[in-house]
């Protein structure tokens, strides 16, 4: 089978990776473009300096988890220096921040009435035009006129916005035109004003389209307490007998929780994920609030109605008594008994009538926060992924209406073997965010992450924390499952303390329960990513599973033969589940299916990153806030393929997910670029696809992925 990649569209020229390239890499290969191919010929490559230390034998620096790379293509580890080059580990967060050195270190406390001034202001200025304005380019298009919040002064717009990027617009291969218009950073390549195609011949992808898209109304009565209804949902919980249930307990949790949330740090998810400029796309329908109201003014009521944006709180799971409206919160009794004979008919209480789903020999691409986003999922679908899964998503955010948390439910439609993960800790709220799922997405499955070892989630008792709760566990899985017909499935991990291992004693029940698969992760919560996953006990779990629950294993699978060895050793497994694997080397998915490994070039790297890019202008915009939102998501993914070692680098073969790399030259400057551990030539290898960072520039990656063995959600 032939590998495909789309029809890229190159952003950037030779000349311009030739002009971005490291300074610490030797001058012969500088001068040479055609050390931009791929060159299998490890003697063109440039010559590292002759190592003083004896060395150890390949099989030797493997046993010790040390990636064998070929002696000529090592190198002396870079010189850690304070200015961001090539300054390895040291400079994350460092790097291209030094226009901020300088900064006051104690900065002015601002209220949040002063914020929104200030907020309203910039988006006043010329820097925010009205998006009807500039999609349109005439000031007549807005609706609101004086009253819109954006600037419409085209003129002051055009003047202040910086020089186009090099590259096309990344919807000339949609139908349609660009939705940003004028805003555009490629705005020179439409042909005109109304974002047409300059070229013609470009025309023809189809429309990338995104589904999941939370309709304001539904966002509205989420905002409102106790005025969307659960009929489905809050049936089954009375069914199964778990109305009110826990709640006594849910309290004390909730108040030992604040005390641990006002310790936090403010990261909010736990995990470190910035969700507010996360998968939430570029959102072209900003006036819309305004337009919904009628007046300007009132969008500050509305915004007093909607819960704060990713406040610590906001995965609290509430103490939700079933409530619906006309019922008083002291009388769950009689509403309770109004719902069940109002909604009887709609419920499903057999697992059996569920939607079938299969996954076996199917290629799974893990759910992933942060990185996991719809671009990347895109990437991995082109390089030839099954089944993709949104990133984890708090059912108590979703329940609240929260926009940045539904934007982790959206799908492209080349997904399309697609499902939504959700976390959270108690029945009722599990059961209520799954029929609300249902009612407003179309996905194939949910699942339900209950291994996220993450200290903000497992404290309020979701995650790996229902590991040591079996009976939760079980009213989890039997509320939500009975409350939809989607099909749930659920991840965990082998147990929760090291030694203790959970799931063999379960695994016979977990189908009974209603779900229609488990991942098994091969490391407990305590183990984090320390030692390599125990697909021995992942197997044993898989032979006990009765044959109506798929078993899914998970952990380090690296290439297509740790695939086949998985499968040939335990074909009770239904298939495995790809993670790190898929953020370090997309192509693993490619390689599965043509059963070999890939000794993909440099070449070939930069144009899946390329292919990331246009992915992440369509999903984020393309105009500035859009350019650099896909800069800051592409940047967080680099952070992991640079972990990748090219084969022909290799003495032994396939690289194995654990080996740490010793400090080595690629076979071209853009190899040796690529393997950098330092964010300065991350940010390089962005400003090849992306043009310059801003002045101020920062960034910082999110997920320690360097940290072999740090925590990570799943
Ligand atoms: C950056 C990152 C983000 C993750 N986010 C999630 C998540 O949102 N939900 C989840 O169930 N697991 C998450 N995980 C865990 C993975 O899905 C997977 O279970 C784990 O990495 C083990 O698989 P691997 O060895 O193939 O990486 C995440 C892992 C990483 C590295």
């Amino acid at each position: 089978m032939l590998v495909f990649f789309p029809c890229l569209h190159f952003y950037i020229s030779t000349a311009t990776i030739l002009h971005s390239l490291p300074q610490t890499l030797p001058p012969p290969a500088m001068a040479d473009p055609s050390l931009l191919d791929n060159t299998l010929n490890p003697v063109s490559a440039a010559q590292p300096p002759p190592l003083d230390e004896a060395h150890p034998t390949p099989d030797e620096l493997v046993a010790k988890a040390i990636a064998p790379v070929k002696r000529h293509f090592l190198r002396p580890p870079p010189v850690r220096t304070c200015d961001g080059n090539n300054s390895s580990k040291a400079d994350e967060g460092a790097a291209a921040q030094k226009d901020d050195a300088s900064a006051p270190i104690l900065k002015e406390k601002k209220s949040k009435r002063q914020l929104k001034r200030e907020r309203r202001q910039e988006q006043k200025s010329a820097l925010h035009i009205c998006p009807e304005v500039a999609k349109s380019g005439k000031v007549s298009s807005c609706p609101y006129g004086d009253r819109c919040r954006f600037n419409h002064d085209v003129e002051a717009f055009k003047a202040q916005k910086p020089d186009d990027l090099d590259g096309m617009c990344p919807f000339l291969t949609t139908k349609g035109p660009c939705p940003y218009g004028l805003a555009c950073r490629f705005a020179g390549t439409h042909k005109d004003d109304n974002g047409e195609a300059a070229n013609e011949t470009i025309n023809g992808d189809e429309r990338s389209s995104e589904m999941n898209v939370l309709k304001k109304d539904v966002q509205k009565l989420l905002w409102k307490k106790n005025r969307m209804k659960f009929p489905k949902a809050d049936a089954a919980l009375e069914l199964l007998g778990l109305v009110g249930q826990g709640k006594k307990k849910k309290m004390v949790e909730n108040e030992n929780d604040d005390k641990i949330v006002s310790n936090d740090s403010g990261d909010v998810d736990g995990n470190g994920c910035c969700r507010a400029t996360g998968d939430s796309s570029n959102d072209l329908d900003c006036a819309a609030e305004v337009l919904e109201e009628g007046k300007p003014d009132e969008a500050d009521t509305t915004d007093e109605l909607r819960p704060p944006k990713k406040t610590k709180s906001s995965i609290d799971e509430t103490c939700s008594v079933l409530v619906n409206d006309g019922c008083k919160q002291n009388e769950p009794e009689t509403c309770i008994e109004n719902i069940v004979e109002d909604n009887d008919k709609c419920l499903k209480l057999h697992p059996r009538e569920k939607k079938l789903i299969d996954f076996r020999e199917k290629l799974y691409l893990a759910p992933l926060t942060t990185v996991g986003n719809l671009p990347f999922r895109q990437v991995c679908k082109v390089l030839g992924a099954d089944v993709t899964c949104g990133e984890m998503a708090m059912c108590t955010n979703l329940l609240q209406g929260q926009a940045s948390e539904w934007a982790l439910l959206r799908r492209h439609s080349s997904e399309d073997l697609f499902g939504v993960q959700i976390c959270g800790a108690y029945p009722d709220t599990v059961a209520r965010t799954v029929e609300l799922i249902e009612q407003n997405c179309t996905v194939d499955f949910i699942d339900i992450n209950m291994g996220c070892p993450i200290d903000i989630v497992v404290n309020k008792g979701a995650g790996s924390a229902l590991l040591m709760k079996p009976t939760r566990m079980k009213s989890v899985v039997e509320a939500s499952s009975r409350a939809v017909d989607i099909p749930v499935t659920i991840k965990v991990r082998t147990g929760f303390y090291e030694g203790k291992n959970r799931i063999d004693s379960l695994i016979a029940d977990i189908g009974n329960w209603g779900a229609t698969a488990v991942t098994i992760h091969g490391r407990t919560r305590q183990q984090r990513y320390s030692k390599l996953a125990n697909w021995e006990y992942i197997y044993q779990c898989a032979r006990a599973a009765p044959s109506s629950l798929q078993v899914l294993g998970n952990g380090d699978v690296f290439s297509y033969l740790d695939w086949n060895s998985h499968k040939s050793d335990c074909p009770e497994l239904s298939t495995c589940m790809i993670a790190r694997g898929a953020l370090i080397k997309p192509w693993i998915f490619t390689e599965i299916k043509e059963q070999r490994h890939w000794d993909i070039s440099s070449g070939q790297r930069l144009d899946i990153l390329k292919d990331y890019v246009r992915f992440g202008l369509q999903h984020w915009g393309s105009d500035s806030k859009g350019v650099e939102t896909t800069r800051h998501f592409l940047l967080e993914w680099l952070s992991y393929t640079c972990r990748y070692i090219p084969i022909g680098l290799l003495d032994n073969i396939p690289q194995r997910i654990n080996w740490r790399p010793p400090s080595y030259f690629g076979r071209d400057d853009l190899e040796t670029l690529m393997a950098s551990e330092s964010a300065a030539d991350w940010i390089r290898i962005s400003e090849m696809l992306l043009g310059k960072v801003p002045y101020g520039f920062t960034f910082a990656p999110k997920h320690k992925s360097n940290a072999y063995d740090s925590a990570e959600n799943g």
